[in-house]
């Protein structure tokens, strides 16, 4: 469900420290390049995830205001919700040039809905093995209906510019929601632009970013293309689609879906599977004009879920976990 206009609530940094036992170790979730995330939970045991950001030289105020207006603006229950923050600025004895000197530190955080689960980059498995079809769909589907959200729902449209999956978080019921936006950009009439300042992870980014900074929602498409790949057939499968031709890796990724899926009589999927597979292909298509649109994928994605039912009416759209 949609989390309808929640305001972040400004959570001062000594009520942080009594919710993640003092930043303990044993309350940290994990770190990325901003920040490090703890777990923080209140007395009635509701949880929240605490991103305290890096006091870097470079990620001023300006950018924490970016971001945190960024977060503020979306609502979408394929987006993690930024429910709290803080911004203390207080003196501290801090060590330079060898003394100790006492100096104004400001601590800066984030604190977004916590998702049981953890990321997407741990789930990640080949066609044999892990999650099954209608799970890994289910989180597809997903993302795609929360970029649709930022790229054609919103105006102006927020491009991610680092979507991959550390940056998809999963609920108890495996539901995605797209998180990180630090390095997210509101685009205004301009919808393509060429950037110096540097953005995304090697792996997720297309040649026209690498070679010529270029910036716009097709980046981001070609990022989903990589995640999808990832989410249907493991983490190693991008580059093995980049070692043949795309018919080839269809016919052997789909093949062994077709194996798994008639074990347990679920041969309704095999259009779906075979269309996930063709719409991420599309969407890490070198020629950024032929990569398709997000409302495109959602449409066809659409599509899928009918041809399922028509071809299995009883069965109907189980989401199983296993
Ligand atoms: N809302 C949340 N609920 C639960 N766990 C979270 C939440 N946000 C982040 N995490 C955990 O903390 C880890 C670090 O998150 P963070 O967003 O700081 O970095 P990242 O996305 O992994 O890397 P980078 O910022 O460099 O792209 C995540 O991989 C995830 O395991």
């Amino acid at each position: 469900m949609a989390n309808a206009n929640v305001m972040p609530r400004h959570l001062p940094l000594h009520l942080l420290e009594e919710l993640t036992d003092g930043f303990s170790q044993d309350q940290e979730l994990g770190s990325g390049a901003y920040g490090k995330v703890y777990r923080g939970v209140y007395k009635d045991g509701k949880m929240i995830a605490v991103k305290i950001l890096y006091d870097t030289p470079g990620y001023d105020d300006e950018q924490f205001d970016k971001e945190f207006h960024n977060l503020t603006i979306l609502q979408h229950e394929n987006i993690v919700q930024l429910v709290g923050y803080c911004h203390e600025t207080q003196r501290e004895c801090v060590q330079y040039d060898g003394r100790m000197v006492l100096a104004d530190v400001t601590k800066r955080a984030l604190c977004l809905e916590y998702m049981q689960n953890g990321s997407l980059d741990k789930y990640l498995s080949d066609e044999s093995k892990g999650h099954g079809w209608n799970t890994r769909y289910i989180i597809i589907k997903g993302i795609c209906n929360g970029l649709k959200y930022l790229h054609e729902e919103l105006k102006p449209p927020i491009y991610h510019l680092g979507l991959k999956p550390a940056n998809v978080l999963l609920d108890e019921n495996m539901i995605p929601k797209i998180a990180d936006f630090g390095l997210s950009r509101l685009f205004g009439e301009e919808k393509t632009q060429i950037t110096n300042s540097p953005i995304g992870t090697l792996g997720y980014l297309p040649a026209e970013y690498i070679n010529h900074n270029i910036i716009s929602n097709k980046l981001d498409i070609f990022s989903l293309g990589v995640v999808m790949i990832k989410i249907i057939a493991g983490p190693k499968a991008y580059s093995r689609s980049a070692e043949m031709s795309s018919e080839q890796f269809i016919d052997i990724v789909h093949g062994n879906w077709m194996n798994r899926l008639k074990a347990i009589s679920e041969e309704s999927y095999f259009e779906q599977v075979k269309r996930c597979i063709e719409i991420a292909l599309n969407c890490v298509e070198t020629d950024r004009q032929k990569r398709p649109t997000i409302g495109n994928i959602v449409n066809t994605l659409n599509e899928t879920e009918t041809l399922e039912h028509d071809q299995a009416p009883t069965k109907g759209y189980i989401i199983n976990t296993c």
